[in-house]
């Protein structure tokens, strides 16, 4: 059974959606929505329902986009991924990106000589540096002892600090996931719009679903809930229990629009 959204805006996102899902884009980060979070990010995969109930949706809505603050050349299940918080982008079956901002290999460079604490990972994203804390001893103590000094260095290069779950992201500035939203609804003509996400920069793509509403294009946030970031929750139209959760709804939304039920 699909949940119920918990504010006014998200009910009527929902049953136009469920009206017409030809004119529905879902949009969906990855990362702690799609795949559990785990130690490594280099081991982090999909939810095994995920392609499967991808495939069936993608059939029952207009479109499906991944907006994630990783690369963007990976597919998930065939699907385009808008990476970067959108700085690569998917369009005419082709990805784009611009040039490296020159401030990442400074940046780069100035982490390789930081000494780290133990446990620190510096993940190299090519157009971006995500420095992760999870494996340390005391992730949050290291995060916190680190923002400052990586604030700086990202000030410094003309960088932008993105803070996410124990990591901080120096990446280029004038991007994010709800500019890259904003723009995918227009260019593909989306009447309504459901957006899932699980972290910090999955809130402006709250905020442009919020805007896309104030326009007259309906839609539904969702917030993949976690101990670790509790904002998204607070903020969503709807509260669904990490990817497990994220599966079981998008499955439920298949079975409804497949069984017409408005
Ligand atoms: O926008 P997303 O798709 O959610 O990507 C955000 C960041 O996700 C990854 O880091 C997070 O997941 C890791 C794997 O589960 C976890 O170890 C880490 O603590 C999380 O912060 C990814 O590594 C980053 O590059 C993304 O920006």
């Amino acid at each position: 059974m699909t949940p119920t959204p918990k504010t006014e805006a998200g009910k009527a996102g929902l049953e136009a959606i469920l009206t017409d899902p030809s004119g529905t884009l879902i949009g969906l980060d990855f990362d702690g929505t799609l795949a559990p979070i785990v130690e490594d990010p280099a081991a982090a995969r999909a939810h095994p329902a995920v392609a499967g109930t991808l495939a069936r949706l993608r059939a029952r809505v207009g479109d499906i986009v991944i907006i994630t603050g990783r690369p963007g050349q990976d597919l998930v299940g065939g699907l385009p991924v808008l990476g970067h918080y959108g700085l690569e982008q998917w369009a005419d079956g082709e990805l784009h990106a611009p040039p490296e901002h020159p401030g990442v290999e400074v940046a780069r460079k100035a982490l390789a000589a930081m000494e780290l604490p133990p446990g620190v990972r510096v993940e190299d994203k090519g157009h971006s540096v995500a420095v992760h804390t999870r494996q340390a001893a005391d992730p949050a103590g290291a995060l916190r002892a680190l923002d400052g000094p990586l604030r700086e260095l990202a000030h410094a290069n003309g960088l932008a600090a993105e803070p996410g779950r124990f990591v901080l992201e120096l990446r280029p500035p004038g991007m994010d996931k709800g500019v890259a939203l904003r723009a995918y609804v227009e260019r593909t003509g989306s009447r309504s719009v459901l957006y899932v996400g699980d972290d910090l920069g999955d809130l402006k793509a709250f905020d442009a679903v919020e805007e896309l509403r104030a326009a007259g294009i309906p839609g539904v946030t969702v917030a993949s809930s976690s101990d670790e970031v509790t904002e998204l929750a607070a903020r969503a139209d709807l509260v669904v229990a990490g990817p497990d959760g994220v599966v079981d709804l998008l499955a439920s939304l298949c079975e409804r629009i497949a069984s017409g039920a408005a």
